[in-house]
């Protein structure tokens, strides 16, 4: 079901149809789409209705505790759900296995079927068939904010807005995905012209992908708002002008230096309020600098960058909000926003692919060679050099001052990790601040750690599964933050990309184009050189249908050898031997472990 832009998106989307369940048999499942600790994602066809779909089968890490707690906030939330911009949760799938003699009784499988969808932004930036044109990027970033205004005046916070999970099909519309992390919005709902405004209640800081996440969790305010989802939407704007990332820190700290240095650092008037966030805790000032986007983007024009500096701005109060954003001059000068059904078709492409084709990816996330820091920590985008100066003027534990520790220790010699001065042992269970500091949270200066002591697994999906974030955990396996970084992405470094794709051609129904139409707000569009005349989007509520076989890889194959240990390790602590159906016992460092888990997860799904 569409929804105009007249119609009240959380009034219209409270009562869709939602199927209810069918049985895994009544789908053909094809190929693997991708895969995140929360879960995998196949391609699948409907024996009924021969709908192409997706399925994702939630992973039962913990099978004492049943269903995943987040997999049912996810399934609550999507249910809930309707809009032209949002992925619609069609129906639960169930697979049941008989148990074999002696087996015990087998727990059933259960899938979330979603329309199919080609391609996801980030799998399609890496799609070297792919030219990304201006009114391409437009068309996507209007459907983006559409989605995103929706779910804020629906009062649901993403938490985890990246590429991978904006799926987008080859009738060119965009769709949210993955809400694996996302949350009901205890706070008024963004009014035009007022920003992200202010939260009134704590939620937790370890959500959004690192690449991603807004300055202000990484300085750790609690209390934060619709605006961690638009910062996300800023990134993802600039990775389209890109075609990769554009603030790949290696460390929560890093992350923060080079939001400064694209941005600016901040200042009481770019961030008023800064210094009483927690991660600033005893730091006076940050090593000011102008920031590098106007020139890194110069190229995309002043529109451009204007709409860009209202993402990625410091103060989440000012930070723009997808209302706002949605009447920004840039959609309304020329070359005008394309037509999604105009948008050209391309193979499927999907983040796993990115992942696949470049085996030898240092996990977690490239330590440079993007925009932003490159191998040696020096800026890699079209700006100028900055300094890497965002050491603070404060004292540090040794009463020492921080500018001469930060500067020097971000030289660093590729292969090596950069030389520094972490200060004295801590006592056990005391944890350093991820910049330094004295063990606790306080923004102290002090350049990242080594990249072996940073990941010690190879990548950080959700939470509550297998590792969850690689932030730092107590003694008791409570997760604090400290000296580890919190949530990374998966991302190989660009790679070899989808080379080794299959070359083959598709016949595209046309006729599926016309149906479901919809206003769209009334944008101009890219043919409409006088502006004026509306133009329309599809409805993808149907599936499309499309076929699109992936190249049959082995899934092993694929992983590095540390990929392959953290795979291991994680199949370990679900305590399973999934061959033999067995179940092992526990000593008790696991059964803390798992009880750990298993309150962290509680943890996370009450905030
Ligand atoms: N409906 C769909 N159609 C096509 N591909 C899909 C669909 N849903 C998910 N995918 C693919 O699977 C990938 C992972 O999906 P999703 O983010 O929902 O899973 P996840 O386990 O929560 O992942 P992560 O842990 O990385 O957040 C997506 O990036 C996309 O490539």
């Amino acid at each position: 079901m569409a929804h105009g832009p007249s119609s009240s998106p959380a009034s219209a989307g409270l009562n869709r149809k939602f199927h209810g369940c069918s049985s895994i048999k009544d789908y053909d499942v094809m190929d693997k789409l991708g895969e995140g600790t929360f879960g995998e994602v196949y391609k699948a066809k409907s024996r009924k209705t021969g709908a192409t779909v997706a399925l994702k089968k939630i992973l039962m890490h913990n099978e004492k505790d049943g269903f995943p707690i987040t997999a049912l906030r996810e399934i609550k939330l999507l249910k809930m759900l309707s809009h032209v911009n949002v992925l619609k949760l069609e129906e639960m799938a169930v697979e049941r296995n008989k148990a074999a003699p002696g087996e015990g009784r087998k727990r059933a499988v259960l899938y979330m079927v979603t329309p199919y969808m080609d391609h996801d932004l980030s799998g399609l930036l890496d799609n070297h068939e792919v030219r990304m044109t201006v009114p391409q990027i437009k068309c996507y970033m209007l459907q983006l904010l559409e989605g995103l205004r929706y779910l804020h005046d629906s009062s649901i916070l993403h938490r985890d807005m990246k590429a991978a999970n904006l799926l987008i099909n080859n009738r060119g519309i965009l769709q949210i995905a993955d809400f694996g992390l996302a949350r009901h919005y205890d706070e008024p709902v963004p009014r035009k012209g007022k920003g992200g405004g202010e939260a009134h209640r704590d939620y937790t800081s370890l959500v959004v992908t690192r690449w991603y996440r807004p300055p202000e969790l990484l300085l750790q305010l609690r209390r934060y708002t619709t605006a961690i989802d638009m910062w996300g939407a800023g990134c993802v704007f600039g990775e389209m002008f890109k075609r990769k990332p554009i603030l790949t820190g290696n460390s929560d700290l890093n992350q923060i230096q080079i939001i400064f240095d694209l941005v600016g650092a901040p200042t009481e008037e770019s961030m008023p309020g800064w210094r009483d966030l927690p991660g600033c805790d005893g730091v006076r000032e940050f090593a000011p600098r102008r920031g590098s986007l106007a020139h890194v983007f110069n190229d995309q024009g002043r529109e451009a960058v204007s709409l860009l500096y209202d993402l990625l701005r410091l103060d989440w109060r000012k930070r723009i909000n997808a209302i706002d954003a949605l009447e920004h001059p840039y959609f309304k000068t020329p070359p005008f926003p394309a037509r999604p059904e105009d948008l050209p078709r391309f193979h499927d492409s999907h983040e796993l692919d990115r992942r696949r084709g470049n085996k030898a990816a240092p996990p977690p996330a490239p330590a440079g060679g993007t925009v932003g820091m490159g191998p040696n920590g020096e800026w890699t985008g079209a700006g100028p050099p900055q300094s890497s100066g965002i050491w603070m003027n404060g004292p540090d534990r040794s009463g020492r001052g921080f500018q001469d520790r930060g500067p020097p220790g971000m030289s660093r010699v590729p292969g090596a990790g950069p030389s520094y001065d972490r200060g004295p042992p801590l006592p056990p269970g005391h944890r350093r601040a991820p910049w330094g500091g004295d063990g606790h949270r306080h923004g102290h200066g002090g350049p990242p750690p080594p990249e072996s002591v940073r990941h010690p697994l190879p990548h950080a999906p959700h939470p509550p599964y297998g590792g969850g974030y690689g932030g730092d955990r107590d003694r008791g396996g409570r997760v604090t933050m400290g000296a580890k970084d919190t949530y990374v992405p998966r991302y190989s470094d660009g790679g070899r990309g989808r080379e080794d794709r299959r070359s083959r051609e598709r016949s595209l129904d046309r006729r599926s184009r016309s149906r479901d139409r919809q206003d769209w707000r009334g944008h101009p569009f890219q043919d409409d050189r006088a502006g004026g005349r509306r133009g329309s989007i599809q409805s993808d509520r149907s599936g499309n249908g499309r076929n699109g076989s992936h190249d049959e890889r082995s899934e092993r194959g694929g992983r590095s050898q540390e990929e392959r240990d953290f795979y291991r390790d994680r199949r370990d602590h679900r305590y399973v031997d999934r061959d033999r159906r067995h179940t092992r016992s526990r000593s008790p460092d696991r059964e803390r472990d798992y009880n750990s888990r298993r309150d962290r997860e509680r943890e996370l799904y009450r905030r």
